[in-house]
């Protein structure tokens, strides 16, 4: 039974206890006072062994920053992250260093995430130095392995990054994460960076590792497109917040929220009155910061608002299709066909939502 199925917690899913890693409430800031950005506000989500979670939303919407919490790289404010039945909220120093071989991270750029004045073998060495087990004799076969892994010769390791093209360090990167066996990587953006011929390339090998090596991945993209073969379960976010969950296929075929209908309209589109009405739902951004934090995030961009949805925070609910959604009237607005862009046109509610 997923953890859709099991009906959700305030915050929005119940905790799974076979999920590999759990993310209950959490809530990242960066900076304090009155200019302080609450980047992530109370988001619950999981992944079971194995599984491709896809966390999509625009930029700005704190993805990175869940993923950068997950493996320690960003303090949490409030919230609980609990990997493989380990709370690791707060795990710092040799604890984290041990984390880091099971929990890793691959991020957009390879050209900044690879260290220039390191080999790519020295590069490949560091997360196997948290794998005390592993004797030390034994690392430059590991360093082999990963290499041809993800596509590379074992040469490769006496080599500099600069060497090599965004493709091969994005599989540089991808080696990096893999060598010292992890359960779970967190994927960010790992193509966005590449020419568009290499993202298929990139996006197979991850596809064909995480078979081999059973891993679960928290994928991270703008769009749904991107994530929608490859992730079993998709959380959009928004703003910081969690807008709808569920499994990948439902909410790319029934999204109950306005806001899933506009990414989904905001996906490629070979039709040019769809790329029109596409024009026509310019973001809204400054209407958005005046709106009071008790309210939806949405509601300054959405078709279907009313006078309440600037009162209340949605809270997320189960939909009668499986999904969970944080819309008080995903009922009434049901599914407006996913089919047909130009239904998800937003006009002008600014002043209604004020
Ligand atoms: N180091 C930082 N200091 C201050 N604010 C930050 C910092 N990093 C991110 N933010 C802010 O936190 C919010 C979430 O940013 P984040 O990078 O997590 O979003 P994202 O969805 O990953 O965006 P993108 O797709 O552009 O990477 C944004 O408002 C961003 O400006």
């Amino acid at each position: 039974m997923s953890s859709e199925e099991r009906g959700p917690d305030e915050a929005g899913e119940t905790e799974d206890h076979r999920a590999l890693l759990n993310v209950r409430g959490l809530r990242v800031d960066y900076g304090r006072g009155r200019g302080a950005v609450r980047a992530v506000d109370d988001v619950s989500l999981s992944v079971a062994p194995g599984e491709t979670v896809g966390l999509v939303g625009e930029s700005g919407s704190g993805k990175s920053t869940i993923g950068r919490a997950i493996v320690g790289l960003t303090p949490v404010a409030d919230g609980a992250i609990t990997f493989d039945g380990e709370d690791i909220t707060h795990a710092r120093g040799g604890r984290r260093r041990e984390l880091s071989a099971s929990l890793q991270m691959v991020f957009q750029d390879p050209y900044s995430s690879l260290n220039p004045a390191k080999t790519v073998g020295a590069t490949l060495v560091e997360p196997l130095l948290a794998r005390r087990e592993i004797d030390p004799r034994e690392r430059p076969a590991l360093v082999r392995q990963a290499l041809e892994r993800v596509g590379l010769a074992p040469e490769a390791a006496g080599r500099y990054p600069a060497q090599f093209s965004g493709g091969q360090r994005q599989r540089i990167a991808i080696a990096r994460a893999l060598v010292a066996s992890p359960r779970l990587v967190v994927c960010d953006e790992p193509v966005s960076a590449l020419d568009l011929s290499i993202q298929a390339q990139v996006m197979n090998l991850l596809a064909d590792l995480q078979a081999e090596l059973g891993l679960s991945y928290l994928f991270i993209a703008h769009d749904l497109g991107v994530v929608r073969y490859l992730s079993q379960r998709i959380v959009v976010l928004y703003r910081g917040q969690v807008m709808e969950s569920g499994p990948a296929s439902l909410v790319y075929a029934r999204p109950a929220h306005p806001y899933t209908q506009a990414l989904i309209a905001a996906a490629p589109i070979p039709d040019p009155k769809a790329a029109r009405a596409r024009a026509a739902a310019a973001p809204r951004e400054q209407a958005e910061r005046n709106l009071p934090s008790e309210s939806c995030r949405f509601a300054s961009r959405c078709r279907y608002v009313i006078d309440a949805c600037t009162r209340q925070r949605p809270p997320l609910v189960p939909t009668q299709s499986g999904a969970l959604v944080a819309c008080l009237r995903h009922d009434e607005i049901g599914n407006p066909a996913a089919t047909d862009p130009a239904a998800h046109s937003q006009p002008d509610h600014s002043n209604a939502a004020r």
